[in-house]
């Protein structure tokens, strides 16, 4: 679906992301991490065309099913962006503008891409919002982003996100302003839309427990380059590049005074998240202690 070679990015002609490959393939969840800098927000800026001024691809190509994103028109551009391939920024409060009622972004959003009445665009939205699990979608619809929690304003930019049905999510970091429980709240979110639509996800991240939860495929970028590219297991436990090697010594050491984490996560929505925290056995299944300790971490 999405196949990028040799991508070549500058700012102001110093060259950030250097001759990046690859792919994400329909209904997979690729998640990039890497140092702070290395290029993993470029990355997903020059995708979706969003380099600013003094960014520019400087070579290579970004295929989307037919559409080479280097060659389109603004006016092309804009039609695949917010629809075929939607993003979740960083800072959920930004995203929206805050003169205007959520419901209103919603129609105008949509009725870029679709053509819609209101009506119509209101019965879709809180079908949406109903089946994402937010409590009184009508009054969520019916406010200003300023009456809203950060969080409440995440999750409704991943709704919004998906209020076109997009082939591809692409998120950059969209858990990190956000405390802990409502971190695992938009993970869960993004893992519905994935499950239940077959979005494919390209996700920016610095939480391991984020990779370990959700990815089929890590990328791991440093210094622009994307050094380690495979299956989270062949990535998390046979990681080949010593920086990766390094990255994953630096989450917090699995020893025996960690403890193991019960994630109560897909009961999630009713409930809320539980953690439920045990002592672990020595010798026990170091995969599964891994895992579940490493998620508990957003906890
Ligand atoms: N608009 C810009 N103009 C000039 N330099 C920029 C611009 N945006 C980012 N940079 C620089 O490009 C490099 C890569 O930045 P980028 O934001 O892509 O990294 P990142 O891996 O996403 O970092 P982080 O994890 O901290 O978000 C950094 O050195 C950054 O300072």
């Amino acid at each position: 679906m999405l196949q990028i070679n040799d991508l070549s990015v500058n700012y102001s002609g110093k060259p950030v992301v250097k001759q990046i490959s690859m792919q994400v393939k329909e209904k997979q969840i690729v998640v990039i991490v890497g140092e702070s800098g290395s290029g993993k927000s470029t990355l997903l800026r020059s995708i979706i065309g969003l380099l600013g001024e003094n960014g520019t691809i400087a070579s290579g190509e970004i295929m989307f099913n037919q559409w080479n994103l280097r060659n389109l028109s603004y006016e092309a551009f804009r039609k695949i962006r917010g629809y075929d391939i939607a993003m979740v920024f960083q800072n959920p409060e930004s995203f929206f503008d805050p003169t205007m009622r959520i419901e209103k972004q919603f129609y105008e959003f949509m009725k870029m891409h679709q053509d819609i009445t209101k009506a119509e665009a209101r019965k879709q939205v809180l079908a949406l919002l109903t089946e994402l699990q937010f409590g009184d979608p009508a009054r969520v619809l019916g406010s200003y982003p300023f009456e809203l929690s950060g969080g409440m304003c995440q999750r409704l930019a991943i709704a919004f996100a998906m209020a076109n049905r997009p082939k591809l999510m692409m998120a950059d970091e969209p858990t990190s302003a956000l405390d802990v429980t409502v971190q695992a709240e938009i993970i869960h979110l993004m893992l519905q839309m994935h499950r239940q639509y077959g979005t494919s996800l390209l996700f920016v991240t610095h939480n391991m427990a984020i990779v370990e939860k959700i990815a089929d495929i890590v990328g791991v970028m440093y210094c622009g380059r994307l050094v380690e590219w495979g299956t989270k297991d062949e990535v998390l436990y046979h990681a080949r590049h010593p920086y990766t090697q390094i990255l994953l010594k630096a989450v917090p050491k699995l020893g025996k005074e960690m403890v193991e984490a019960s994630v109560l996560c897909e009961n999630h929505g009713k409930a809320g998240f539980k953690f439920e925290m045990t002592p672990v056995a020595e010798g026990r299944n170091e995969r599964k202690y891994f895992s579940q300790t490493h998620w508990a971490l957003l906890g």
